[in-house]
């Protein structure tokens, strides 16, 4: 099965090194959720696949072979600036992007009317793109990713200002898109969507990739957790030692991270002693909280 491979990006802007050593890979029809803080370098590991950046050192391959001007142009791309006409018409800018592609006329306004259906609007095809709304602007962005029925999708932060309904039209179409075989990469600060969303996620930190994988194997990996759900005075924090960390969530419930069972199990005690407990269950952390802990880890002190 084809993959497109980040291998070893290296990118610096003068003093800045964007990208120190970025490699994974995203499978045919696998979706991938790139995340990271703000300036991490998602952005410009993505321009650098597309081929609007080069890196200092690295590749970027599709099924074995470097990618070049032939498999770019089979890329479907979403840029964090965006890239439309602003004053040319939804409908003749979607036929005119797909025939650059080299789609026929009617091969393009087909997708261009499948497209605009899809998402929602058809009926602003005639409508300059400036006078849309930002979050229909979006969903014409992301139609000019597919519209010329690309093999690639990468999508910077393409849910970023959509509400609710239309995060649920791009998450189908998306996942469609995998579904037929595409490797769909997209960045997003939505971690519930991207939990939601991803077969597999990368978290970027400072320019390195710091965690890789499903979400399941970068949950596992976390230390022991567990869920106290109990009638307790609304601060209440029991003693424990370091190693043992004990938080208020919401709803009557209280989140326990321990070295080990024997641990929690003081916990569970102390919870007894000042209460009622009505549950206390193993956890796994999800992707906002793992995002959180690789956040607050000390990142390496240069020697
Ligand atoms: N053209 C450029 N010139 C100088 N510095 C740049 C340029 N592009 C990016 N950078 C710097 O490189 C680093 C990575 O930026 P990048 O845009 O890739 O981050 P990002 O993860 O996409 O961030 P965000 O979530 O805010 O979009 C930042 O420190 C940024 O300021």
């Amino acid at each position: 099965m084809p993959s497109l491979v980040l291998d070893g990006l290296v990118k610096s802007f003068g003093e800045v090194r964007a990208l120190d050593g970025v490699s994974f890979q995203v499978a045919a029809g696998e979706l991938f959720g790139f995340v990271g803080a703000n300036g991490a370098g998602k952005t410009t590991a993505m321009r650098i696949v597309l081929g609007v950046l080069s890196s200092d050192a690295g590749a970027v391959t599709w099924d074995g072979a470097p990618v070049g001007p032939d498999v770019r142009r089979r890329i479907g791309y979403m840029p964090e600036e965006r890239g439309l006409y602003p004053r040319m018409k939804v409908g003749e800018q979607l036929v005119y992007l797909a025939r650059l592609h080299g789609l026929s006329i009617a091969a393009a306004t087909q997708a261009m009317e499948h497209w605009t259906e899809v998402l929602g609007v058809a009926d602003r095809r005639g409508d300059a793109v400036e006078k849309l709304s930002l979050g229909n602007q979006q969903r014409v962005q992301l139609a000019s990713a597919l519209v010329h029925g690309p093999d690639i999708l990468v999508l910077d932060e393409p849910f970023s200002g959509l509400d609710p309904v239309a995060v649920g039209v791009m998450s189908e179409v998306l996942r469609g898109q995998a579904e037929r075989g595409v490797p769909v990469i997209f960045s997003s600060h939505q971690l519930e969507l991207v939990e939601r969303l991803c077969d597999r996620v990368g978290i970027i930190r400072s320019g390195r990739l710091v965690a890789c994988g499903t979400v399941d194997s970068l949950t596992a990996t976390a230390r022991p957790r567990w869920t106290l759900e109990a009638e307790l005075p609304p601060a209440w924090v029991p003693a424990a030692d370091g190693e043992t960390r004990v938080e208020p969530v919401a709803g009557g419930a209280w989140l326990v991270e321990a070295p080990d069972a024997a641990a929690a199990q003081t916990v569970l005690a102390a919870a007894l002693a000042a209460g009622t407990v009505r549950a206390f269950t193993p956890s796994r952390p999800t992707l906002t909280e793992l995002f959180r802990d690789v956040m607050l880890e000390p990142s390496e002190v240069p020697a």
